[in-house]
């Protein structure tokens, strides 16, 4: 909260000054009035920050301005006997810094007409532009894939395997953990996977491929249906993996219906909202390369013909941790049940996950996930941040030999399972 946090504000801060005079050109004095209004909010969010001020009640009456508000007291009566305050580098920094990103937004609210802005909307798009690349080469094997008629079950594997390993490795271009510099994809996505398997500390691809070709054999005789949800991370290079995973589980029949969750509001720099898609697929549909253009048309007629549907509840930009969703968001509880498989994307999905605690190394993923179980569930995350669950005895103490700093580069990953599923 000390560094990053500032570091991130400071941008969003100097971008803002850098459009001073569009907002005149679009807008008029309104415009700059507007303008003015949302910077000096912001600068008094900054030196909030920096100076370890007490949090304080949002003012903008949106949807979730009383949960965020009814939370802070929670909290302040968590401290009564103690004279600790709620401030910014006294709570958890879970909490807190989830309640940066809604200020962010309270001070977008309290400046109209320029609230719907996306202060992150720039690096968002430039980490798509910078991995053009890789994009290509991620969109051509998809559409070579998808050309290859009957795939016997070892090869689907193998494909499987890899488009999860690239949605897995997807994770590390993430704009809030670089605070905001570039972090594209400039290398080929498809060469490195070898090279990155001895990072991947916990691996429950297995779990995923039987849970996903059972009810494909299965589903001949008695399901119908086999519902993925993606519960999305960053926009971007990552969005598009897992556009390309998505596409690829429709198209081998691994899956018939995908949900994806996004983010109703700007959120950790480079989380996905409905524009980020919206804005990746026209920008795939317009590309001159012919498998790129291919995906952007199929993606938007998926959406369109409902194969794929977009969530974007208002939960997952609250800061609680995933075991209190049944309480306060049971309609979001209840839509995640009617999954067959979640994959959540990233490490602040993780965080919520575990509920950011302190957990050893060697804890069960299902105890700390203290009572979560909607469905069948895997993280799919780089480790960016100090809790990590479900390791060997000593693994984790044997990487820190070698890698003091393993838990905040998102060099690492995992796919870490959770659940049932019927054996064939
Ligand atoms: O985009 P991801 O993978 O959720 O990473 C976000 C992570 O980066 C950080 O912002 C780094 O500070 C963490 O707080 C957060 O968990
Ligand atoms: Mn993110």
């Amino acid at each position: 909260m000390k560094n990053r946090a500032p570091q991130i504000l400071i941008k969003v801060i100097n971008t803002l000054q850098q459009h001073k005079n569009e907002f005149f050109e679009k807008l008029g004095e309104v415009g700059t009035e507007a303008e003015k209004k949302l910077l000096s909010l912001l600068s008094k969010l900054l030196n909030e920050l920096q100076t370890d001020e007490p949090l304080l009640p949002l003012t903008d009456n949106w949807v979730d301005t009383d949960i965020w508000n009814q939370y802070l007291k929670y909290h302040h009566s968590l401290l009564n006997e103690t004279n600790k305050k709620i401030s910014w580098f006294q709570s958890p920094w879970l909490y807190v810094e989830c309640y940066m990103y809604r200020r962010i937004h309270e001070a977008l609210m309290l400046s109209s007409p320029i609230s719907d802005l996306d202060v992150f909307k720039e690096p968002k798009e430039q980490n798509f532009l910078e991995s053009q690349e890789a994009i290509r080469i991620l969109c051509s094997y998809l559409q070579g894939l998808n050309k290859i008629e009957n795939l016997d079950e070892n090869q689907l594997k193998d494909e499987f395997f890899k488009l999860l390993q690239i949605s897995l490795w997807g994770n590390k271009c993430d704009l809030s953990l670089s605070g905001g510099q570039s972090s594209s994809q400039t290398s080929s996505p498809l060469t490195v996977l070898e090279d990155l398997k001895p990072f991947i500390l916990v691996n429950n691809m297995d779990y995923l491929w039987l849970l996903l070709i059972n009810r494909k054999k299965m589903r001949q005789e008695t399901f119908s249906v086999t519902r993925v949800d993606f519960v999305l991370d960053n926009a971007g290079f990552e969005l598009v993996t897992d556009l390309v995973m998505a596409d690829f589980l429709l198209a081998s029949k691994l899956a018939t219906e995908i949900h994806f969750h996004g983010k109703s509001i700007p959120w950790y720099v480079s989380d996905t909202n409905k524009n980020d898609i919206n804005w990746v697929i026209e920008q795939l549909k317009a590309a001159n390369t012919k498998c790129m253009s291919e995906c952007g048309i199929n993606w938007e007629d998926y959406f369109k013909k409902h194969s794929w549907v977009y969530h974007d509840h208002m939960f997952w930009t609250l800061p609680y941790e995933y075991c209190a969703m049944s309480q306060v968001a049971p309609d979001l509880y209840a839509e995640l049940q009617k999954s067959n498989l979640i994959l959540f994307k990233g490490d602040l999905n993780y965080r919520k996950l575990v509920g950011d605690r302190k957990w050893g190394f060697t804890v069960p993923f299902h105890q700390a996930l203290n009572g979560f179980h909607p469905a069948p569930l895997c993280s799919i995350r780089t480790v960016k941040a100090e809790v990590q669950v479900g390791l060997a005895p000593g693994q984790g103490e044997q990487v820190a030999v070698t890698d003091p700093q393993w838990m905040n580069t998102g060099k690492y990953g995992i796919f870490q399972f959770d659940g049932h599923f019927d054996l064939a």
